[in-house]
């Protein structure tokens, strides 16, 4: 039997709940053949969890990708890309292979940390990424950074975002309001260039959230690999969210991670 291939370029969470980790883990419950591109190795400082970035160079990023893509996909998506030379290079590789189904989930900050956003990158991805992607997967605070549209706090200003970011290029946008937004419920907002839906769910009363952003667009990707429809893959990947959040656990007293295969273990 052949088996549905994916992509992520992103990078190594060391804490295993995040990035490339987070991708894997997800990929293998759903079912397909999971390929890595590391564009940066995260650590912990185990006094206090304080983040550090270590980068990879960029000619070792382009031989992941030359390798993988050598092979093929059928679907690919990138979370910490690190620099604007691996932006520009993620861009020339999703043109020269036709890429189509190419899931951006824009990571701009980890939960938790105080890491100093760089605004380059932002604009890089907003320049020469979203116009490749079939969806992008903002939190509230990268919306707001991708649309320039100003802070995010009702559902209008949602989606007013999702339509500035739409007209930028991606051609489904989901805007995930998760613990932050100011709603009873989880809500994210789903916009295919003409029609809103917005996913709700119960919001669930935890900390233990580690890689909750990662795990929603690697099941996205995974889903799309397996030929769902965007809008298809995106509720199912939030029923996959909801039960790894649901079973969120305690890692140390720093972290507490997504429990990935929480919905193959616990639903159904
Ligand atoms: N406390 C929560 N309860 C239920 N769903 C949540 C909660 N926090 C986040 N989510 C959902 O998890 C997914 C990932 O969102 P989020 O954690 O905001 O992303 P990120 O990790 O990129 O900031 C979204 O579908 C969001 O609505
Ligand atoms: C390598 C890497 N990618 C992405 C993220 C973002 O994670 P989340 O899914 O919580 O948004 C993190 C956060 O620690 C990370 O370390
Ligand atoms: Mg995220």
């Amino acid at each position: 039997m052949t088996m549905k291939k994916t992509l992520t370029l992103a990078g190594s969470d060391s804490s295993g709940g995040a990035g490339i980790q987070a991708d894997l883990k997800t990929f293998q419950e759903h079912d397909v053949y999971g390929m890595t591109a590391l564009t940066s190795i995260v650590t912990m400082n185990p006094d206090g969890w304080s983040h550090h970035v270590s980068p990879i160079d960029v000619s070792i990023v382009e031989k992941q990708l030359d390798t993988i893509l050598s092979v093929g996909v059928d679907a690919m998506k990138t979370g910490m890309l690190g620099s604007v030379d691996i932006i520009e290079l993620g861009a020339k590789k999703i043109e020269a292979y036709h890429l189509s189904n190419y899931v951006l989930d824009p990571v701009m900050v980890c939960k938790g940390d105080d890491e100093v956003l760089q605004p380059e990158n932002t604009d890089a991805m907003r320049e020469l990424l979203l116009p490749h992607a079939v969806i992008t997967t903002p939190n509230l605070f990268e919306a707001g950074q991708l649309a320039q549209t100003g802070p995010i706090r009702t559902l209008d200003d949602m989606k007013q975002a999702a339509v500035k970011i739409h007209e930028l290029g991606a051609k489904h946008v989901v805007i995930k309001g998760g613990k932050a937004f100011y709603h009873e419920k989880a809500i994210d907002l789903f916009y295919d260039g003409q029609e809103f839906t917005v996913l709700e769910e119960d919001k669930i009363n935890t900390s233990y959230n580690h890689g909750a952003g990662c795990t929603f667009a690697a099941a996205i990707t995974a889903n799309l690999a397996k030929g769902r429809s965007v809008k298809d893959s995106v509720t199912a990947a939030k029923n996959f969210v909801t039960a790894a959040i649901k079973h969120g656990w305690k890692l140390n007293e720093y972290v507490g991670p997504v429990r990935h295969g929480a919905y193959n273990k616990y639903t159904n």
